[in-house]
């Protein structure tokens, strides 16, 4: 069995080799030709797997993507060929969630705001969205959400449509799919109109994909003098993206908020069981066995720990300004994907055992583990 593995896909050779030859590709540049033998197709999330793709594949029986988003498949053309097909939900969930927590952190300290007087808007409240919401009311913040098609299932959701939403929102922050049909699409969900809704100095999170906000208006925006406070992680037409708005960010980084050491792993080791479940193989090796051991895995939490206190401790795990740096340093003259492709290596806050006998229970629930 021939099983071709983007080259971005960590440990792909230590999970799949036994199922069949390993044989690795250039996710972002590779050719349908270059897959025309292969069986399994294991793919990021800058592979188009498209009609033209699967057609040049006849002996195709399974492909995943390691990746939650899946804007990038044609799951129909999947199905029409009986195809197997996995993505890894909630694989990179946390990284996500601690992208978000260090920018936060950093707005705060930037703006001297008081970040527990601040309202955050939560738009798209699925696996990022909920770890988003649990962790910021952990602290104490208050938070509103926004997700249509959970209202439409569950009576008791706190959904507020977008338009109520934007207005009361000093922070929002973006979790939805990268969606152009339906009832509630989110491609340029944050338009004009909707900018012109936000309060001025709201600040403005987009970790999830870039075409959810339309690029062109921020920058119109921005070009004003508006100081909107920025975050942006993803961004229209990547890696040809909207090199203006940097300098109007706050913190700009490649697509990399998933790319924890642990999120790419576990999103690997998602689409090897889901492989060896469709192979009807058992699985013979898990997350906790490729993981290489983290830099520092123990410390203690004394009684007089406070609120006060988590920026420092998160900032240990990550701290997003190291992002931000590589990316204004190198984008020019390396590249958009060779900073995704070098990107340094970063633990989650669980890979951080914290002792002592009154650890908060708001750490817990921003993903620290304790003893
Ligand atoms: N920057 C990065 O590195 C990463 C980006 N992502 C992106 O984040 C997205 C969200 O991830 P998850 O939370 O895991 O996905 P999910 O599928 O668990 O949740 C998405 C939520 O958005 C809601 N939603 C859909 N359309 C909406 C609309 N018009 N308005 C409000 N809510 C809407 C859905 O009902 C769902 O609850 C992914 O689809 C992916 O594109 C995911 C991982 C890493
Ligand atoms: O999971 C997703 O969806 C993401 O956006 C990934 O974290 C980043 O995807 P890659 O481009 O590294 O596949």
């Amino acid at each position: 069995m021939l099983i071709y593995a983007d080259d971005n896909m960590p440990y792909a050779r230590e999970f799949f080799s036994h199922l069949g030859e390993v044989r690795l590709f250039a996710g972002r540049t590779v050719q349908p030709s270059e897959l025309q033998d292969a069986d399994v197709l294991l793919v990021r999330s800058v592979t188009k797997v498209n009609q033209a793709l699967i057609a040049a594949c006849p002996q195709l029986k399974f492909v995943g993507t390691a990746t939650i988003g899946i804007d990038h498949i044609d799951r129909e053309a999947l199905a029409a060929r009986g195809i197997g097909f996995s993505s890894a939900p909630g694989c990179n969930a946390q990284s996500v969630l601690e992208y978000v927590l260090s920018s936060l952190f950093w707005l705060t300290e930037k703006y001297q705001w008081d970040l527990h007087s601040k309202t955050v808007g939560v738009v798209g409240v699925g696996n990022i969205g909920r770890l988003v919401v649990k962790a910021l009311q952990a602290m104490g913040l208050n938070v509103l959400q926004c997700d249509p098609l959970r209202a439409a299932q569950e009576p008791y959701f706190p959904h507020l449509s977008l338009q109520q939403l934007l207005p009361q929102v000093d922070i929002l922050t973006l979790h939805v799919p990268l969606t152009r049909q339906g009832l509630w699409p989110t491609e340029q969900l944050i338009g004009p109109r909707e900018l012109k809704q936000l309060k001025p100095d709201c600040a403005l999170i987009n970790a999830c994909r870039g075409e959810v906000v339309d690029n062109q208006a921020l920058l119109a925006e921005a070009n004003t003098g508006s100081g909107r406070p920025l975050v942006l992680d993803v961004w229209a037409n990547e890696p040809d993206i909207l090199q203006a708005l940097i300098p109007h960010c706050d913190i700009a980084t490649a697509h990399i908020a998933g790319h924890s050491v642990e999120g790419k792993a576990r999103g690997t080791e998602m689409l090897y069981q889901a492989l060896c479940d469709q192979l009807g193989h058992s699985a013979e090796l898990n997350l906790t066995q490729v993981l290489p051991e983290a830099q520092f895995t123990e410390l203690k939490i004394n009684s007089n720990f406070s609120l006060l206190d988590v920026q420092n401790l998160t900032r240990l795990l990550y701290d997003v300004r190291r992002d931000d740096a590589l990316f204004r340093l190198h984008l020019q003259h390396k590249g958009f994907d060779w900073l995704r492709k070098s990107y340094p290596a970063r633990r989650e806050y669980s890979s951080l055992r914290l002792s002592g006998t009154q650890v908060p229970t708001y750490l817990k629930e921003l993903g620290f583990s304790s003893q």
